[in-house]
């Protein structure tokens, strides 16, 4: 098994007017995160495109998860040699779009696309579909990696079920309002602790129309301190995952101790 240590960077910022300002933001902080010595950046939920952009332009400006923009993506990751973790609308041939993560490696290859399940009020009911299939694992430089979008982490079923398939780091894309700081100073470390594993939770900041993003990017260990955390504005976070973190946590709460056998209702 690799120990190799895992630096992540989260790249807190407010969305850009436009894509392909965007893209070229990610690939300056690419350069800066890798120069930092992250291997991998996350960036915010839809952040390519802006979250609350109004369902018009989510449609317009969704694509296939090999589109233009995982293209550009792909060049950035190749260019700076760093995985990216970025959000984006998924084109979905019935329907609304999906609100998407995808991870391109530092080759430029996809590694994982997962699109939102759990969608959150109005504003991601009016906008996106529903993604239907449950967050699954993916194994990169020795680590299991899983992803969720925002609201999912909220739902403490969604890390279990990643637990329950070995993985080591979750990591969160989203645009959580300044009026959810709950989820940054309380979830997403109880989620770590409860799980033994990492969770890496790169927000916005700043404003869209009617929508003020509260920054507090936080990465959890496993046995729930918060190992990293923005403030309220633009920054780029690092943060480095180490395996002795994970065996040490999980020796002293092992999960052998865990009774399935009573937990029936929980499964429905
Ligand atoms: N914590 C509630 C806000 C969730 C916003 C979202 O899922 O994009």
């Amino acid at each position: 098994m690799n120990t190799e240590p895992l630096t992540l960077a989260l790249w807190q910022t407010p969305y850009a007017a436009t894509p392909a300002e965007a893209l070229q933001g990610l690939d300056d902080e690419a350069a800066q995160a890798r120069a930092q010595g992250a291997q991998l950046l996350v960036c915010p939920e839809m952040g390519l495109t802006g979250y609350a952009i109004g369902a018009e332009r989510v449609q317009a400006l969704a694509e296939p998860a090999d589109g233009a923009l995982a293209q550009a993506v792909a060049g950035t990751a190749q260019r700076h040699g760093i995985a990216v973790v970025y959000g984006y609308p998924e084109h979905h041939p019935q329907g609304k779009p999906f609100n998407a993560v995808q991870v391109i490696g530092p080759d430029g290859a996809r590694l994982m696309n997962y699109r939102k399940t759990h969608l959150y009020g109005g504003l991601d009911h009016a906008q996106f579909s529903a993604g239907d299939t449950a967050p699954q694992v993916f194994e990169w430089r020795g680590w299991r990696l899983g992803l969720l979008i925002c609201y999912d982490v909220e739902f403490p079923e969604t890390v279990r079920l990643l637990a329950l398939q070995g993985v080591d780091a979750v990591l969160v894309p989203t645009a959580n309002m300044a009026a959810f700081d709950e989820v940054q100073n309380l979830l997403v470390p109880a989620r770590a602790c409860e799980n033994r594993v990492f969770v890496a939770y790169a927000n916005a900041c700043g404003h869209e129309p009617g929508m003020h993003y509260g920054g507090l990017s936080t990465v959890a260990g496993p046995e729930g301190g918060v190992l990293s955390r923005a403030g309220r504005d633009g920054e780029l976070l690092f943060a480095t995952l180490t395996r002795e973190a994970l065996d040490g946590a999980r020796r002293s709460s092992p999960w052998s101790a865990r009774r399935p056998d009573l937990y029936g209702p929980l499964a429905v």
